[in-house]
């Protein structure tokens, strides 16, 4: 039973480099698919998420190999369209790597997606996106056949969710792939702006499928045949932040490499500010400066809003505040699975729906917690680096999913934190 054993309430210090960004880095695979001839991938995030995304393009036939750092992913061969369900079941963009395969192979079988469960992870809006585009689809038994009898054709799509919060990232992304190989021209109407979808326009472009955008709607000209191209995974905005957060509930002086200021969020920066953090260029780097904490209310949204992803960690800082702040989780209908830890470890949090309120500042004290997510493992790390005493962090195979060796970059920034196989 691996776990983190931390012994809190040291501050921490330090420049630290931020590792390639997971989510960014699992789109860009799934369009690299949709090329005969080589595509290269820098600064590939060392995480347990890249091996399974491996053996994914591995079971297609295509030929795939990770130096570390560098991914290439030469699919001249696609020989099967199955994703094998242990494979695909562990990762979100399940449904992505679906539309690639779709695309080469004429058929695509996939199971539900996997990556975190803390609530229904939908894939209706893929789904749509294949048959407007000519695919007949079927699930059944929680695998989903996709079939295309004439080839893609240019179709148009709106990738807005039913949920009113905005856009479905993956589905536009299911969408861009799908348009980048269909016969003609596609309209990919309303679709995110989340990072992910314009590194994956970006990769398209290299890869020499003509993408305009133009009044909400990105027109993609579909090709045949798609070039070799290279790209490189951006900083993982989400580990950017969870390192300042980290330096922040220590009340030390985190710096984390630029330019992840520019790829931070507008409403993180703007949120911190309002917590009392001011976000700051050192040489090359961003820090917080510590100072007074105050109560904030907030909710979470699509980009350049206040990430979901980097929802836990906030609460996790909330709790060390002073004064009554409230989240509000909008792009999922529940994210609180870092709720009942928190409690464990002494902190005044309540989820209620979407909507979590915290009370500060507790006194947190050691304990033994579970972290059943990447994120709400991480919000306990958080919380664990500023208790009094030892906690053990349950979990750890969550945040190997999302983390290079989330403990050696803490203890490098000075925590007290050791990775126990006991
Ligand atoms: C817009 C947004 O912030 N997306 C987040 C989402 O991306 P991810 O791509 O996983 O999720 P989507 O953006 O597609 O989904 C967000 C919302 O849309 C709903 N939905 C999605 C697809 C679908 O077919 N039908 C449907 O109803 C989901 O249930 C959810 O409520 O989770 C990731 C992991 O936490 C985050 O990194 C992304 O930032
Ligand atoms: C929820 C996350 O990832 P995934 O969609 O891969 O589960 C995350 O990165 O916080």
């Amino acid at each position: 039973m691996t776990h983190l054993r931390i012994r809190g309430g040291r501050p921490l210090a330090g420049v630290v480099r931020v590792q390639g960004s997971k989510n960014v880095f699992l789109h860009l695979a799934s369009a690299a698919l949709l090329s005969a001839h080589p595509v290269r991938l820098h600064n590939v995030p060392r995480i347990t998420d890249t091996g399974v995304v491996a053996d994914i393009i591995g079971a297609a036939g295509a030929q795939v190999s990770f130096d570390g750092a560098g991914m290439d992913v030469h699919a001249a061969d696609v020989t099967s369209g199955v994703i094998p369900p242990d494979l695909g079941g562990m990762i979100r963009p399940t449904a992505c790597f679906g539309a690639a395969l779709l695309a080469r192979t004429g058929r695509a079988v996939f199971p539900m997606p996997g990556g975190d469960a803390f609530a229904v992870r939908r894939i209706d809006l893929h789904l749509e996106a294949m048959r407007a585009a000519g695919a007949e689809v079927r699930t059944a038994n929680g695998i989903v056949s996709a079939r295309i009898r004439t080839g893609l054709c240019g179709f148009s799509f709106d990738c807005t969710t039913p949920g009113g919060f905005g856009p479905s990232l993956g589905a536009t992304v299911t969408a861009l792939l799908l348009a980048a190989s269909a016969r003609g021209e596609s309209r990919v109407v309303s679709p995110s702006g989340e990072p992910e979808v314009h590194a994956t326009a970006e990769l398209l472009r290299r890869m020499g499928v003509p993408i305009e955008a133009e009044n909400g709607v990105l027109l993609v000209e579909g090709r045949d045949r798609l070039a070799p191209a290279a790209a490189r995974v951006p900083a993982d905005r989400m580990a950017a932040g969870t390192l300042l957060l980290a330096g922040a509930i220590t009340n030390g002086r985190v710096e984390v490499e630029d330019p992840t200021l520019d790829s931070l969020p507008r409403g993180f920066v703007d949120t911190l500010a309002d917590v009392g953090l001011k976000l700051t260029r050192g040489i090359g780097t961003i820090r917080t400066t510590p100072s007074d904490l105050h109560p904030v209310t907030v909710e979470t949204g699509v980009h350049p809003g206040y990430p979901t992803d980097l929802q836990p960690q906030l609460v996790a800082l909330l709790t060390q505040t002073p004064g009554t702040s409230r989240v509000l989780e909008r792009i999922y209908a529940q994210r609180a699975t870092h709720v009942p830890g928190l409690v464990a470890l002494g902190a005044d949090v309540t989820a209620r729906g979407q909507e979590l309120t915290i009370t500060g500042r507790s006194r947190l004290r050691g304990t033994t917690v579970h972290g059943d997510d990447i994120r709400a493992a991480t919000a306990l790390v958080l919380a664990a680096l500023a208790a009094r005493g030892t906690t053990r962090v349950y979990g750890v195979r969550h945040l190997r999913r999302g983390y290079e060796d989330l403990a050696d970059t803490l203890g490098a920034l000075g925590a007290d934190i050791t990775e126990e196989d006991h």
